[in-house]
């Protein structure tokens, strides 16, 4: 297994381009491939997760040009549904661990013609999906397990996609719902979605409201309890697409910010941002960084931190990033309502736990929380990442703050940050 070794970093400065954001760049391209017209998009992530949603889409019959070099691609719209199969043959789309692409592709391709299978990686079957195939049912859609109920692979007979009113559970992933309504024009009828439980993970849902209405196509959101799509609307291109930075990514470099002096300045999002992982930032002004907010770029500098208690359900990924500045904090630090922490790439609550015990802190694991108290002297250690991308990245926060730390398999941050370590460096003294 490679093992990446970082020395203390003395300080952190300078500017840092995010990359696209992971769930605008999925989301585009699948709402692009539905669409009437061609569609441009811009600063397109190039990670495992949107590889996952491309090789796809390719498989599909989606025409595209994507050039990597310059984060391009430009996508020839379906104008309507993307599952147009001639042959009667099954066809088998690998997803790897990506939900971003799981979940939405599971809902489209309920909708028209061909027979599929979704599949990933060993923990993609360990990541339930049941919520959402029991929402897609009472509309005709024909989805099958292939080994464990309520989990994937499955296999999706596309036909005819009704309307009317359905119910979905959002109280474990709000990709449930995102994949629902990204769906719901290829319904024949107008679409209304009762939320059961309490809905996790809100601003996603906000991502993919204002997405769906770059493409032409109206949510009616009553209070994240009822969601309304009327029938008769199509996605439409809107010819160019700039996807803003990934502000989940931008959370570890904002954080080395208030660690490392700063200030660090990060470009792709700021508060214009679609996505709710830029509220990253008032958590960590709440812990006492230094933040200065712009349209487009938020900067943090470094300033004495100290533990705070928040809810975090809102911001579920860059949580992760907060568990371990708190090692750096004066005070304990209570990150709550984060359950679902434990059905994403690993079970984040118990990794997290182990891993900030093997460096010398005190924790403290709830069923849905997690409580991290510093210590005067932390240690070193071998930090195991669970094929996590967010372990390897928050946990080289420690060498920011001053401990060198060894991180197990760096080269899991593939999924959505290819070259994080490489940005980390170019700021680093
Ligand atoms: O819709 C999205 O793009 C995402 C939603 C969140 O998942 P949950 O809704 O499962 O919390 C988040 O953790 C994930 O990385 C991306
Ligand atoms: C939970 C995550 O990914 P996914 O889109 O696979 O759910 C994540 O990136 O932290």
């Amino acid at each position: 297994m490679k093992q990446l070794i970082l020395d203390p970093i003395n300080h952190v400065e300078g500017e840092i381009r995010l990359p696209g954001s992971k769930s605008i760049s999925n989301r585009a391209l699948l709402l692009a491939a539905m669409s009437q017209g061609t569609t441009t998009l811009t600063n397109l992530l190039d990670s495992d997760d949107i590889r996952h949603m491309l090789n796809a889409l390719k498989q599909l019959g989606v025409e595209y040009d994507w050039q990597p070099e310059l984060r391009q691609i430009t996508v020839v719209g379906q104008a309507g549904h993307i599952a147009q199969a001639e042959s009667a043959e099954v066809m088998e789309l690998y997803l790897g661990n990506a939900g971003t692409a799981m979940r939405p592709l599971c809902a489209a391709l309920t909708a028209g013609k061909g027979h599929f299978v979704l599949t990933g990686e060993p923990r993609m079957k360990e990541r339930p999906i049941g919520h959402l195939v029991d929402a897609l049912r009472p509309l005709g859609a024909k989805v099958e397990y292939l080994e464990q109920e309520g989990y994937p692979p499955l296999t999706i007979e596309a036909g005819k996609l009704l309307g009317g009113s359905i119910k979905i559970d959002g109280s474990i992933s709000s990709q449930f719902l995102t994949a629902v309504l990204m769906a719901a024009p290829l319904c024949q009828d107008d679409l209304h979605i009762e939320m059961i439980g309490d809905l996790v993970s809100k601003p996603y849902i906000d991502i993919t409201i204002a997405l769906m209405a770059r493409f032409g196509v109206v949510v009616e959101n009553q209070d994240y309890q009822r969601f309304v799509v009327r029938k008769g609307q199509a996605y439409l291109s809107p010819g160019q697409f700039m996807v803003e930075g990934d502000a989940s990514s931008a959370s570890y470099f904002l954080a080395a910010g208030a660690l490392g002096g700063g200030p660090v300045t990060v470009h792709g999002v700021g508060r214009a941002s679609l996505q709710g992982d830029k509220y990253f930032a008032d958590a960590l002004a709440a812990m006492g960084a230094q933040i200065e907010w712009h349209d487009d770029k938020i900067v943090a500098r470094g300033a004495p931190l100290k533990g705070i208690d928040m809810d975090m359900n809102h911001i579920p990924d860059a949580a992760m990033t907060i568990a371990t500045t708190a090692l750096f904090a004066s005070g304990p630090t209570r990150i709550r309502n984060v359950y679902n922490w434990r059905v994403k790439e690993t079970d984040r609550l118990a990794a997290m736990a182990t891993e900030l015990r093997k460096v010398g802190a005190t924790v403290e694991e709830g069923e849905d929380y997690i409580v991290v108290t510093p210590v005067a002297s932390l240690r070193h250690a071998a930090i195991d990442t669970y094929n996590d991308h967010r372990m390897a990245m928050c946990f080289a926060l420690l060498a920011v703050g001053g401990q060198s730390v060894t991180i197990n398999d760096p080269d899991c941050t593939a999924k959505t940050f290819p070259d994080y370590f490489e940005k980390l460096q170019d700021i680093s003294s």
